[in-house]
């Protein structure tokens, strides 16, 4: 007995231990999975409830998978939980991809976060930092990238999550994919990964993987949050050791980690396996030994040895039957069988299917033939990526249009639906390919079909001016008024996007102008709204009702006031349409244009009679509301053109008290620049004040406090006395006319005003240069009150010249329609009545 026969004899006995030593956690490993494994999972008792869960996904890049991967979380059957996307690049396409998830599933509470945050060495932990940090449940689950959920394996893992467990983890496995790499997963992670899993959760010892845990958040905060484990790459390891230290167990779920990355190579496989292997090796160096050791040939070769040095059995026929059995054993875990048929094949699904979506994209005719006419090539009406059907697929990139007749002969479905519900017409339409969309819709497209806004393809085709499509579609007696999800017809698309020739088209084809949409507006209203002149004329023309009011009682001329669309304003008030007509808020178009200060309109308004005075629901007249947006333009406009600024509304505020109290701070801002403006205001109260006969107090003028300070207070009350002053002059002033004087034009109303008007040398006294300036304070308001009432006086002259001229042609035999009653029917029509009835009668004689 020498020494090496010592240590050859001892070495046998220890490779006889290993191998029975294998074999035990071989079976322990068989009997423990049907044990444990794929158990249904329970509900939870009802008095401890659902834990929420913050669901980490840290992302870097996108494969094929990566849209169905992360979808399979937003349908997962657990009532509260939230995703966190932690993407680090912010150019990542990941960030698409979870952008479209979550347009998809709103329901779904769901962030993405970018940038990630360098706490240390780890990048899954770098980048997983800020989605951790904003997490907002007691439970985290970290998941990577390519794993798939079942609808129940949260509610599994939470189910495993008992009292004193800290940590469930997934064992890895993979999901069913075709060719020899994907296989060859599934067998690895099937049998010797499964292998070690099963039995270290057997006996208790930290053999845990991160790519699937779910974990106790005041856990990882003890340990220092997860920055703490960030100085390690195997942070998985670390996480769970971290928990046995302090007396929690972890667990594996029962359900696998079901990988299912759109990239599966062998070449990227042995990569991973390496970096795992140099992970496990600095962590636990005696894995230089065992592991090799482990394998199935190693070990069956080394224990071959030993029994024929103990027992001189036959090594080969050893090795031979251990190999044989393991290999057995080994399949009955991982389920290869089925697997093992697919195997033969030359190339997967998944690989032609990338092949042709980048000959799709790279619209490449010849490629794409060839992969269509090689056999076992994917189903042209399938899903080949990301939810993308190779005709909605070679459509979105532009298509070219022989690629899509190819696909069309090889019986491209021309109404299926991509996973986001789209089609084929509609996708055409959209791309603004005329030819392709003829092509789609030669090949018999369904015409009524409606994407997933509502939308046909003539709604689509109408809005985005597609006349030669909108035609096709008509030529094929289509009903052109049928509405979208928001109830809007071709014809309100076409309006609003100012679609003239398309507009036309659908006019000549009959579509409806009655149709209104969820609001209740009609196509006029659409084009009025967007500013479209010729297509509101268009649309007038063919007999589109310009009163009609949508759910909120607006016409539209209340929007285009609004909107500032003047051309199309002026049209409507052309068109006799009602001016001073009030929305549900009793808002009338002056109301709309002065609360976005649009000088133009507000003129235009009420150089046609719009009425300043129409109090809305707050009692405010548009006054009001300039004074209270604060438009510089319109407001100097208005106090130098407007006598109505004393109006109160329903908090007893007049417009002037807007700007003198508690303006708003844009006026405000703009009046710090504009002392002229300020002495119009302050002016303009005082002398308001006098007329009223009330007195003044520096309370008044708060809003203008910083301004009053510099004038000085002495000034105002100095104004004040010469305004009463001036008034009492006004008052003595001699005016040819005993009847009148100067101060009843200051203090009449308007209509006695008028009859004054009716003096021939009321006229005179505008031109008299004299008074004016003998009366420097109230010399405008004097002419702005005379002017106004002589532009009655000659509306009043033509209508009574229009009045007699009707009932003239009425009644022939009357000669002279006699004056009193005449100016009684008249006097009694406002303004816009008037002028009205004047160019109605004018164009009637055109
Ligand atoms: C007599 C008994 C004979 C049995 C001999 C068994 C010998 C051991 C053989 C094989 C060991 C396999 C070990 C399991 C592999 C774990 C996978 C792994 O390496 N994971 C590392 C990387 O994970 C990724 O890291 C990055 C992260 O972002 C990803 O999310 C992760 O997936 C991981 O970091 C390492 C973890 C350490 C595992 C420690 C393994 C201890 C093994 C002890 C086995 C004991 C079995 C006992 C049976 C009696
Ligand atoms: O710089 C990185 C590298 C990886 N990861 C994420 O970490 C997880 C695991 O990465 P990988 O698949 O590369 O690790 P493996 O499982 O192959 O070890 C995946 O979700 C990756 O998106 C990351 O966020 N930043």
């Amino acid at each position: 007995m020498t020494p090496l026969w010592y240590f050859l004899f001892g070495l046998s006995i220890f490779f006889m231990i290993f191998w029975s030593g294998k074999w035990v956690v071989h079976l322990l490993a068989i009997v423990y999975a049907k044990y444990r494994l794929h158990r249904k999972a329970q509900l939870l008792p009802l008095e401890t409830g659902y834990p929420g869960v913050t669901i980490l996904k840290p992302l870097m890049g996108a494969d094929p998978n990566l849209f169905s991967n992360l979808e399979t979380f937003f349908t997962m059957n657990y009532p509260l939980y939230e995703i966190h996307f932690c993407i680090e690049d912010e150019s990542d396409p990941a960030i698409m991809v979870a952008k479209r998830l979550q347009g998809k599933y709103p329901s779904i509470v769901s962030k993405i976060f970018t940038g990630g945050s360098n706490v240390g060495v780890n990048p899954k932990i770098n980048n997983m930092y800020e989605g951790y940090k904003a997490s907002n449940h007691p439970l985290i689950l970290i998941s990577d990238s390519g794993i798939r959920m079942k609808e129940d394996t949260l509610l599994d893992m939470v189910n495993h999550l008992k009292d004193n467990i800290a940590l469930v983890h997934q064992m890895p496995f993979t999901c069913d994919r075709t060719g020899f790499a994907g296989t060859l997963e599934k067998v690895y992670f099937g049998t010797a990964q499964a292998r070690i899993y099963l039995a270290a959760d057997l006996l208790n010892i930290n053999c845990h993987t991160g790519m699937s845990t779910l974990v106790r958040k005041h856990l990882i905060d003890e340990a220092g949050g997860l920055e703490a484990y960030s100085c390690y790459l195997a942070e998985d390891f670390f996480l769970a050791k971290s928990m046995i230290d302090r007396g929690w167990k972890i667990t594996v779920s029962s359900q696998p980690a079901w990988q299912n990355s759109g990239i599966c190579e062998v070449q990227f496989f042995q990569a991973r396996l390496r970096r795992w292997v140099k992970l496990r090796v600095a962590m636990l160096p005696l894995t230089l030994l065992f592991e090799p050791l482990s394998e199935c040939l190693v070990l069956g070769a080394c224990t071959a040895w030993a029994v024929y040095f103990l027992f001189n059995w036959d090594p080969i026929l050893f090795c031979l039957v251990h190999t044989l059995v393991s290999l057995n054993f080994l399949v009955s875990i991982s389920g290869v069988p089925a697997m093992s048929k697919k195997i033969g094949k030359k190339e997967s699904a998944w690989e032609y299917n990338l092949k042709l979506c980048h000959a799709l994209k790279e619209k490449d005719f010849e490629k794409v033939k060839e992969i269509l006419t090689t056999e076992g090539s994917p189903k042209v009406n399938s899903i080949i990526v990301e939810g993308d059907i190779p005709l909605h697929l070679a459509i979105n990139n532009g298509a070219d249009i022989e690629i899509v007749k190819l696909l069309l002969k090889k019986g491209a479905d021309v109404n299926s639906e991509d996973e986001d519900g789209e089609l084929p017409l509609i996708l055409a339409i959209e791309k603004k390919n005329v030819e392709l969309a003829l092509l789609i819709l030669d090949s018999g497209a369904d015409l009524y079909v409606k994407d997933m806004g509502g939308s046909t393809p003539l709604h689509r085709a109408a809005a985005l001016g597609m006349t030669p499509i909108v035609e096709a579609l008509l030529k094929r007696e289509l009903y052109p008024d049928e509405q979208d999800s928001s109830r809007r017809t071709a014809l309100h698309w076409a309006a609003k996007e100012g679609h003239e020739r398309v507009v036309k088209c659908l006019l000549n084809r009959g579509a409806s102008l009655q149709e209104v949409d969820r609001h209740g507006r009609a196509p006029l209203h659409l084009a009025a709204m967007s500013g479209h002149y010729e297509i509101s004329c268009r649309l007038i023309d063919y007999g589109g009702d310009i009163n009609r009011r949508d759910n909120n009682g607006r016409t539209c001329l209340h929007d285009s006031s609004w909107l500032g669309h003047v051309d199309v304003v002026r049209l409507l008030l052309n068109c006799n349409i009602e001016i001073n007509a009030t929305d549900h808020e009793g808002f009338t178009a002056l109301h709309h244009a002065a609360t976005r200060g649009h000088d133009d309109i507000i003129l235009l308004l009420l150089d046609w009679g719009g009425d300043l005075s129409v109090q809305d629901k707050a009692g405010k007249t548009p006054l009001h509301h300039v004074m209270l947006r604060g438009h510089y333009d319109t407001i100097r406009m208005m106090i130098e053109c407007s006598d109505d600024l004393n109006t109160p509304d329903h908090s007893n505020k007049t417009p002037i008290g807007y700007i003198l109290c508690g303006m708003p701070s844009t006026t405000a801002f703009k009046l710090e620049k504009d002392y002229e403006l300020c002495e119009l205001i302050v002016k303009h109260a005082v002398r308001a004040k006098v007329m009223a006969k009330s007195e003044i107090s520096a309370e008044d003028f708060t809003g203008l406090e910083t301004h009053l300070s510099e004038r000085r207070w002495n000034d105002v009350c100095s104004f004040f006395e010469a305004c009463q002053e001036e008034i009492l002059n006004i008052k003595q002033y001699e005016y040819q006319s005993d009847s009148i004087s100067l101060y009843d034009f200051l203090t009449k109303p308007a209509k006695t005003l008028v009859m004054y008007a009716q003096n021939e040398d009321f006229a005179d006294l505008l031109d008299l240069d004299e008074w004016v300036a003998e009366f420097p304070i109230y010399a405008d308001f004097i002419k702005a009150r005379i002017s106004r009432a002589m532009r009655r006086r000659d509306w009043l002259i033509l209508s009574a010249r229009c009045l007699s001229s009707i009932v003239n042609r009425f009644l022939p035999h009357v000669k002279q329609f006699p004056d009193p009653p005449c100016y009684q029917i008249l006097k009694s029509l406002t303004d816009l009545d008037l002028k009205i009835l004047i160019k109605a009668c004018y164009r009637s004689v055109d």
